[in-house]
């Protein structure tokens, strides 16, 4: 047995090294005469390629590591195996600290790891002790975990991980081993770059797994998308030995796909955050005992699941992103058998998901009031994504590729390498179909995003919009209408944007033209601007040579003199860059929103304020273990429309849809998955003879699935607008929200000092309401809806009262609501309710 085997066996007792990556590994840091970069998945045993190293080398190994709790999770793990590791930080007791740094400074410390955060490694405090031990030639290594934290590409990004460069400059000749999970090549290329590494030597595990079968099906070519999954299903289930995950995107798709699959004959069950905690649960456990074979949920499933005889990894909904989706559907095959993972694409999902990216990111822009070049990358990561689907070629060379390994030898096992005719046909076919029903072309009434809804599967919820149609579930008899509205609404929406990010760098995945299936969110964009502009254009419209100037990036002047609120406009507003001449639509368009965009300041103003949105990133509060699940939410704020039913002239309505951050702050406080939402969802603002105004129609708490917050990826929590027919001041209290309004441009302390609005009261109801959800106090998620709303109105209705006075209303309320009753079974249980004189 090696030295090295026999140091494996007596400080961590393992028998044998995880795998040969990891023993060439170990062996290469031991050798100590360069640099290693580490890059394997999450639980392959990185840690140990520089633990073991760090105990047999002589000095002492000083680990960066981006989280105190992750670092004290690592330290208390080696303790239980004696190894001398210890950690400095900010929590240490100040006695323990001396006593680490005594023994740093002593002639041979006994300490073989030290770990540290990569802003300890900055601080002034630990300079000298740092200088002292490098004077001393004691660093044995330098070892980087969650290297990829570097990476201004990646999620996790942190400013003081670049600081480590310099580190690395000041530690010559100690060897650096950077170490992160499977990442894009691109974040490599940071790591390698930012941390100096030297020609590294490069231990990763392969990312071809030559038994996955990866192929991808153009959902709206189906007759029957069902159908079409259960044929696969059953084919890839063989003679019912193992099982299979739907992933879907929202909640009501995994209900839906669950039941529909149950009754075509395959035992399905759906798994998402909506659901109680037991039947989840449930799900869960019946689908580990192999007593039901599918189980269809959002991606939050499958964290921590080590099934081996997953079947199936079937995407009902595209992924965020190609590294996303590498790791969901590489929970298929762990026990190296045959198995399938196929994505049943569709265009208006790819488009969803790209209006909401961009959402996301021009909201963090406006934000942070600048743009940066890294601000695109969830977009590329996305993008990598849909190339994946509609490329022609093998899949699994794109995966390999994409993360920087070599090309594999895919033999058969993706579509394209079986049989590339298919693929090609199937591209053809869905590029027929999408100029057929291409914006140009069709005249037929046409979803959000420019396809025809008739001829994509789910009908009204294939949408994806569920939350904006839930609110309104009753009125099914309008719901085409309303859903056209919304069309409207969001093409309008979408022409905005268009104006204001035109002149950004469109980061491409080399789509095809706009008439094609292959349209990137600003391909889209042009068209349904068009479409606009066909819609209202009269022959020889000036507007149509304006359009033309906008679609070539020229700057106009806007001609705002029409605008009253003009003075209050912010000048770093894409939207109020000089425009030439505007119609009075397009004027009007766009200081709606600007108004929009103020108003949708004001919400943000308040989640600056939230360790939610300070969170931003998995890893971005080294102090805060809280924020070490957090995912950037997106916000779904910024919808526009005109009102369809009236003038050009007066009818511009800017509508709100807002999620309220302290909402998902209560929800995700304590981790549990059940996230209350509530919609600041109406702000109407219009315009009403020159004279602005804001109209507040009303804010109804709801319960949505967070989807947004499990795999960061964005879900729509939008509801179905009323557009209001005319612009007379609807409002339950315009005082309180003129003034918040003014407020946006304002003094924004001056907010606190305002009696609470109904948005706010909302948040304070859910906020108490919640606990008792959680505990099933409601018979249904609705009676929970009504009531943190009637709730809402009756503590703010016809009264100024402050935060703190709503607060304890609500919560005297809710405890007398619930001690007399053990369970609300219906809206009658809270009829007698009243706030006491104030
Ligand atoms: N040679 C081995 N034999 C058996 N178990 C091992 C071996 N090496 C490491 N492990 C165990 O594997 C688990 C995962 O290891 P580790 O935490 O180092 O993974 P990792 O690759 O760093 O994952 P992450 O990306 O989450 O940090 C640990 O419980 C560790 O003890
Ligand atoms: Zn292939």
């Amino acid at each position: 047995m090696s030295a090295v085997h026999r140091a494996l066996k007596t400080h961590f007792g393992f028998d044998k090294f995880r795998s040969q990556q990891q023993e060439d590994a170990v062996k290469a840091v031991l050798k100590g005469d360069r640099d290693v970069f580490v890059l394997m998945p999450t639980g392959a045993g990185k840690s140990l390629c520089y633990q073991l190293p760090a105990l047999l080398a002589s000095g002492i190994t000083l680990v960066i590591s981006p989280l105190i709790a992750l670092i004290q999770d690592q330290v208390e793990h080696l303790k239980a195996l004696n190894v001398p590791a210890r950690s400095i930080n900010s929590k240490l007791p100040s006695a323990e600290r001396r006593q680490i740094l005594a023994d740093l400074e002593s002639e041979s410390p006994r300490l073989k790891l030290l770990y540290i955060t990569p802003e300890m490694v900055a601080s002034p405090s630990f300079q000298p002790c740092l200088s002292s031990l490098c004077a001393r030639g004691l660093l044995a290594y330098l070892a980087v975990d969650e290297a990829h934290c570097v990476s201004q590409w990646g999620h996790d990004f942190r400013p003081d991980y670049l600081k480590l460069g310099d580190l690395r400059s000041r530690l010559q000749g100690v060897p650096c081993v950077a170490l992160t999970a499977t990442a894009p090549k691109r974040v490599q290329e940071d790591i390698e770059r930012s941390l100096k590494l030297r020609s590294p030597l490069v231990f990763t595990t392969p990312v071809f797994r030559k038994n996955l079968k990866y192929d991808v099906i153009f959902r709206d070519l189906l007759p029957d998308p069902y159908v079409h999954l259960l044929a696969f299903a059953k084919e890839a289930l063989g003679g019912n030995t193992g099982c299979g995950i739907v992933y879907c995107r929202t909640r009501e798709s995994c209900e839906e796909v669950a039941h529909k699959l149950t009754k075509l004959g395959i035992p399905a069950k759906p798994y998402h955050a909506g659901l109680k905690v037991g039947d989840r649960t449930e799900s869960q456990t019946d689908w580990m005992a192999d007593k039901v074979p599918v189980i269809v949920a959002t991606i939050s499933f499958g964290m921590g699941v080590d099934k081996a005889n997953v079947r199936f990894v079937v995407h009902w909904n595209l992924a965020k992103s190609l590294a996303s989706y590498y790791q969901e559907s590489g929970r298929a095959g762990r026990d190296g058998l045959p198995s399938c993972c196929r994505i049943y694409y569709s265009p208006k999902d790819r488009d969803q998901l790209n209006f909401l990216i961009r959402k996301e990111i021009s909201r963090k822009q406006e934000k942070r009031g600048s743009e940066k070049e890294q601000d695109k990358a969830p977009l590329m990561d996305f993008e990598a994504m849909v190339a994946f689907c509609e490329q022609e070629g093998c899949r699994h060379a794109t995966i390999s590729q994409f993360f920087g390994n070599p090309k594999p030898n895919c033999a058969g096992a993706c579509d394209f390498c079986c049989d590339p005719r298919l693929v090609r046909a199937q591209l053809a076919r869905a590029a027929a179909l999408s100029t057929r029903t291409g914006p140009a072309q069709s005249a037929e009434p046409r979803g959000p995003f420019g396809f025809n809804p008739e001829l994509y599967a789910g009908g009204r919820k294939g949408y994806g919009f569920e939350r904006y149609d839930e609110e309104w579930g009753s009125e099914e008899d309008d719901s085409e209408k309303r859903k056209k509205e919304f069309g409207d609404l969001f093409r309008k929406q979408m022409s905005l944007r268009r104006v204001s990010t035109q002149t950004r760098k469109r980061v491409g995945a080399g789509f095809r033209g706009s008439s094609s299936l292959f349209q990137t969110a600003g391909d889209l964009l042009k068209n349904s601007q068009k479409e606009t502009l066909a819609t209202n254009k009269t022959p020889g419209d000036p507007i149509c040579e304006e359009e033309e100037q906008v679609e070539t990036g020229k700057t106009q002047k806007m001609k705002s003199d029409s605008s009253p609120i003009k003075a209050k406009t912010s000048t770093t507003s894409p939207l109020s860059s000089p425009s030439k001449k505007l119609t009075k639509k397009q004027q009007k368009l766009a200081e709606a929103a600007k108004d929009m965009r103020r108003i949708s300041q004001y919400f943000g103003k308040k989640q600056v304020d939230t360790p939610q949105t300070k969170a931003g990133s998995v890893i971005s509060e080294p102090e805060e273990e809280g924020s070490q699940n957090h995912t950037p939410l997106p916000n779904h704020t910024d919808l526009i429309t005109k009102n369809s039913t009236s003038t050009d002239e007066e009818s511009v309505t800017a509508v709100l849809l807002q999620k309220s951050p302290s909402a998902e702050e209560t929800a995700s406080r304590d981790g549990t998955p059940i996230n209350t939402e509530i919609t600041a969802d109406r702000a109407v603002h219009g315009y009403d003879g020159g004279r602005a105004v804001c109209h507040v129609s009303s804010f109804y708490p709801y319960i949505s699935f967070p989807q947004s917050h499990e795999n960061g990826s964005p879900s729509p929590p939008v509801k179905r607008s009323r557009v209001m027919k005319d612009t007379k001041r609807v409002t339950f209290d315009p005082v309180v929200q003129e003034t918040q309004f003014d407020t946006v441009n304002g003094d924004a302390a001056e907010i606190s000092r305002k009696p609470v609005t109904l948005k706010e009261a909302a948040d304070i109801v859910v906020r108490c309401l919640d606990p008792f959800y959680k505990k099933g106090k409601f018979a249904t998620k609705d009676l929970f809806k009504s009531f943190a709303r009637f709730l809402s109105h009756l503590l703010t209705e016809g009264k100024t009262a402050n935060r703190g006075q709503v607060k304890m209303e609500a919560k005297s309320l809710i405890k007398g609501f619930f001690s007399r009753i053990q369970r609300c079974e219906s809206e009658t249980d809270w009829r007698h309710l009243k706030v006491e004189e104030r």
